[in-house]
């Protein structure tokens, strides 16, 4: 399968002694520089996939479709193994286990998903969490919806920040226990939090945003995380740039004139100008 190795590359650094940092990733351009410099992972959020396909904020309006396919642009345009934030699975177990299929097949090489309510209820301004046994069949549906055995499925609970910590170490342990490749957390506060789940565990642990406490990278390693995610800054810069560039030419700049644009080098790059150049010469009889 032409996605294999990708996911291989995930299930080392799942199985290895280092904690890796992941590249944000959100489209094909996002994806190919966090290749070129070096990333060995891409994380594909679910609010910058809201924001890149939609322009909105992290509400859940998203549809499996259009997360699919923004990860089939980035499959194709990249070979980064990227791990997708599948939210709660767009539904209830039977389309978690539809999830997977279609990430599986979009290229993901591995995949989260979470027992966070979503989308939100009616009323409710704080975030819920699904009761523990629906974790448990959603986790089970995303095993069963797998058919590449190498396809990492993570369970992911944000109940450390939303219930209490004894919840969360609940929820990791049955997750653990039906069967995903790892456990990934979100609102762990502390290092005696994060102890506590470590401790109660034995699978690859993942954290989402942490305070300062969990930086330490040698901190984390010791406690089995293996991938922290470091937020999600370049669609925000990419947002500041596209904003600098639109309003200095809506304020007269001639486009000769901007600031802050790529190096020839930089885009040529991102275009894989040379692989093209290659295959015109191949297939089109044009000079290289
Ligand atoms: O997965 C992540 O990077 C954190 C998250 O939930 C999101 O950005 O939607
Ligand atoms: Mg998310």
């Amino acid at each position: 399968m032409a996605f294999r190795s990708r996911r291989e590359k995930l299930r080392s650094i799942l199985s290895g002694g280092t904690c890796v940092r992941p590249g944000s990733v959100y489209d094909a351009i996002s994806i190919r520089i966090a290749e070129d410099l070096g990333f060995p992972l891409g994380m594909f959020g679910g609010s910058v996939a809201s924001l890149a396909v939609l322009g909105d904020p992290d509400v859940t309006l998203i549809t499996l479709t259009e997360l699919a396919e923004q990860m089939r642009r980035m499959s194709r345009a990249s070979a980064l193994p990227v791990l997708v934030d599948a939210d709660h699975g767009y539904g209830n177990a039977l389309n978690v286990r539809r999830t997977v299929q279609e990430l599986e097949t979009a290229g993901a090489a591995g995949l989260t998903i979470e027992d966070t309510l979503l989308p939100a209820a009616f009323g409710e301004a704080k975030t819920q969490l699904i009761p523990l046994e629906e974790g448990v069949g959603k986790m089970k549906a995303a095993l069963d919806g797998r058919s590449d055995p190498s396809l990492v499925i993570m369970g992911r609970t944000g109940a450390a920040s939303i219930t209490s910590i004894e919840d969360a170490i609940r929820r990791a342990v049955a997750y653990e226990a039906a069967g995903v490749d790892a456990l990934f957390c979100t609102g762990i506060k502390s290092r005696a939090e994060l102890a506590a789940i470590a401790s109660a565990t034995h699978l690859p642990l993942v954290l989402g945003g942490a305070p300062e406490e969990l930086n330490a990278t040698d901190y984390l390693e010791s406690q089995r995380v293996r991938i922290a995610l470091q937020g999600h800054a370049p669609i925000a810069a990419a947002t500041q740039a596209v904003y600098e560039v639109q309003k200095a030419l809506r304020d007269g700049t001639a486009p000769k004139a901007l600031e802050g644009l790529p190096a020839a080098e930089l885009t040529s790059g991102v275009i894989r100008e040379a692989d093209v150049r290659a295959r015109s010469a191949n297939f089109l009889g044009l000079k290289k």
